[in-house]
């Protein structure tokens, strides 16, 4: 089977490439970097794919789109450019089992946003087993690593050292402050919530790794559950998948009482959530690797479903 990475240099593109590269079933189709934006080659290689990978940014991914004239080629796009029409499939295969089914008959899958993923993992439960009302005020926070930003970002924080411009990187920085962050709609449409949430996502000085939380106030919700409900619902939810993990509430009491770190899913495509607080304020939280689930983990689990295998083929699996 041929693929074709359009984008392979890139942060998301490599890191699939070299996924990848250690599979035996598939043969790379391989562009060197000086030809990496010649339209006559990227024509030829996407046409000659099974599958195309594009990780590009959105208009690119817009334009590369036009230039696949093979009906057999399937594509898998990273960019934010297709997620929410109609005519792609958003490779969240976790939202249900329609979805996966979905997934793996799919010619062209959207991979969600990584923000977007931690969110409609941690929600989209709630609101499908009637826990969470469809116009509630949600609001949602994000904690990422820099490499979410892609190349010139992450050589913003990287090469320079902090210079007198960029000295503020060494701290968290909020950021979309204009509450209109680019992963709202995926948000909306795949919880089936009434209105966008509030979110606040904040950038740190650390390479990859995601924690969004979710706070929800108990009496605000359908019957009232208790965070031991809200737990069992979400544990129900995801029983029997591969790639969530919803945290037993006894192993959640060392991290109520320190701290929730963000990078304790890097270099695997799990996702893990947590249901912290108490019956009167619960939080939600979900931890992911923005380079795994997030983006490179996700495409590649969404091309296992798309040839019939094994989703966690070529994914660090751990126990
Ligand atoms: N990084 C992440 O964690 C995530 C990223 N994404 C999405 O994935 C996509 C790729 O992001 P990311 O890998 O971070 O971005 P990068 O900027 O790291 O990489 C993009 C790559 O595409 C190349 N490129 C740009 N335009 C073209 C073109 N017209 N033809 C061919 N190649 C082109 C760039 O080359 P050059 O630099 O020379 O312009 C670069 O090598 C984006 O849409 C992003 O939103 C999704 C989820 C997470
Ligand atoms: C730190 C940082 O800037 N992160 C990016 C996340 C990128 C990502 O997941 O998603 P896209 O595929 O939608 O680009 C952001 O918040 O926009």
């Amino acid at each position: 089977m041929k693929v074709f990475v359009d984008g392979q240099y890139g942060t998301t593109g490599l890191n699939i490439h070299e996924r990848l590269n250690q599979r035996n079933d598939v043969e790379l189709l391989w562009i060197s970097e000086e030809q990496k934006k010649d339209p006559e080659i990227r024509i030829k290689l996407m046409n000659e794919a099974d599958i195309v990978f594009l990780c590009l940014p959105d208009q690119a991914a817009r334009e590369a789109i036009k230039l696949i004239i093979n009906p057999n080629t399937r594509v898998i796009d990273s960019s934010t450019a297709f997620r929410t029409n109609e005519a792609w499939t958003y490779g969240l295969p976790e939202l249900s089992a329609l979805q996966r089914g979905k997934i793996a008959n799919a010619a062209r899958v959207s991979v969600p946003g990584c923000h977007a993923t931690a969110f409609v993992l941690a929600i989209n439960p709630l609101v499908q087993r009637g826990i969470l009302p469809r116009d509630y005020p949600v609001s949602c926070h994000s904690l990422t690593g820099y490499s979410g930003g892609g190349k010139a970002f992450i050589e913003q924080y990287e090469t320079g050292g902090f210079s007198d411009v960029n000295d503020s990187l060494r701290y968290p920085q909020h950021y979309s402050l204009k509450l209109d962050h680019k992963h709202l709609p995926e948000m909306k449409k795949f919880t089936d919530l009434e209105f966008q949430p509030v979110f606040l996502p904040t950038v740190c000085n650390f390479y990859n790794g995601m924690v969004v939380t979710v706070p929800l106030v108990t009496r605000l919700l359908i019957n009232q559950p208790s965070l031991q409900e809200i737990h069992a619902a979400l544990t129900d939810y995801y029983q029997g998948e591969t790639f969530v993990r919803v945290i037993p509430l006894d192993d959640t009491k060392g991290i109520s009482q320190y701290a929730l770190d963000p990078t304790l899913c890097n270099g695997t495509n799990y996702s893990e959530i947590f249901v912290l607080g108490n019956d009167d304020q619960v939080l939600v939280a979900c931890r992911l690797d923005n380079l795994g689930k997030g983006s490179s983990g996700a495409a590649i689990q969404c091309m296992n479903i798309m040839l019939g295998l094994d989703e966690g083929f070529g994914q660090t699996l751990e126990e």
